[in-house]
């Protein structure tokens, strides 16, 4: 079980993130939606311990990890992809993956990830294991950068916007990829900016809105009535949230996430 309690930070002492609380079970995809700036990838780096939170808890299984470095949060089971993918323009795909089998050496554990399981669940990464990173296509690009967080050995897998500026399918795929890992035990936290695409494999969906948690129910609630999340997403239906000293002040035009779905999208299944 991850779970962050109270959670304020921020930057430069601007708050961009109210006493944020979620609780997401082992083994379950819980989805962060939420308007541009409204803090989704300020929660992501917080738990990955890119960001030192001003106040609140964040633990793993009992253990806390709010504070703690980057590299301590991976050893104790955060793995990130990140958005944008950040893959390294000049490596290899084989070295890509070295290096992140390497950097994760001694935490290995039963059912352990290795570059062969890895290059099993997505084996256009084998077929592209000379191609340096700059040489791929984005859905690649996100394929490697899976690969590379689950060779850190995650318990939870955090992935910041993974179907940005992907064709459809290799969207479709890319979410796909993510009900098989949750179905391994694996704990998810998906930020998607569309609300229908989320539901294809959410368990649970949560809304943030000017660093404000406000909205966290089962996603099978979601599926039968869109309309209360999608007003939240919707332009002009919110505003700043009053008092504090929130970065996330609206004043920038945010594309509406998630809404027009014609149809509730439907989960797909988990092995
Ligand atoms: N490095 C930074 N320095 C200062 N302010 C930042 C920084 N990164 C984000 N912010 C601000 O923090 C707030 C939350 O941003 P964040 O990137 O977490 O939102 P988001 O929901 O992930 O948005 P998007 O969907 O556009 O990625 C915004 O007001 C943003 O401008």
């Amino acid at each position: 079980m991850l779970r962050v309690d109270r959670l304020v930070a921020g930057y430069d002492g601007g708050i961009a993130l109210h006493e944020v609380s979620l609780e997401v079970a082992t083994g379950s995809v819980q989805a962060l939606v939420g308007r541009n700036g409204a803090g989704k990838s300020t929660l992501v780096h917080a738990i990955a311990g890119l960001l030192t939170p001003y106040a609140g808890t964040i633990e793993l299984d009992g253990a806390q990890l709010a504070g703690l470095p980057p590299h301590k949060a991976a050893r104790a089971g955060i793995g990130l992809v990140p958005q944008g993918r950040r893959v390294f323009p000049r490596l290899t795909v084989a070295e890509h993956l070295t290096l992140a089998e390497t950097s994760a050496r001694g935490r290995r554990r039963d059912g352990a990830w290795t570059v062969p399981r890895v290059l099993d669940l997505l084996p256009r990464l084998g077929e592209r294991s000379r191609h340096r990173g700059d040489q791929l296509s984005g859905g690649e690009q996100q394929m490697l950068a899976i690969a590379r967080a689950l060779l850190t050995q995650p318990r939870v897998l955090l992935l910041d916007e993974p179907c940005e500026g992907l064709a459809p399918g290799l969207a479709a795929r890319i979410r796909e990829l993510v009900a098989e890992l949750a179905g391994t035990g694996l704990t998810v936290l998906l930020v998607e900016q569309q609300l229908h695409h989320a539901l294809q494999v959410a368990d649970r969906v949560a809304v943030l809105e000017y660093g404000r948690l406000v909205y966290d129910h089962p996603a099978d609630e979601v599926r039968v009535d869109l309309a209360p999340v999608e007003e939240m997403l919707s332009l002009g239906t919110d505003r700043p949230a009053a008092g504090g000293n929130s970065l996330s002040d609206g004043s920038t035009p945010a594309a509406a996430a998630g809404a027009g779905a014609e149809h509730p999208a439907r989960p797909f299944p988990r092995r």
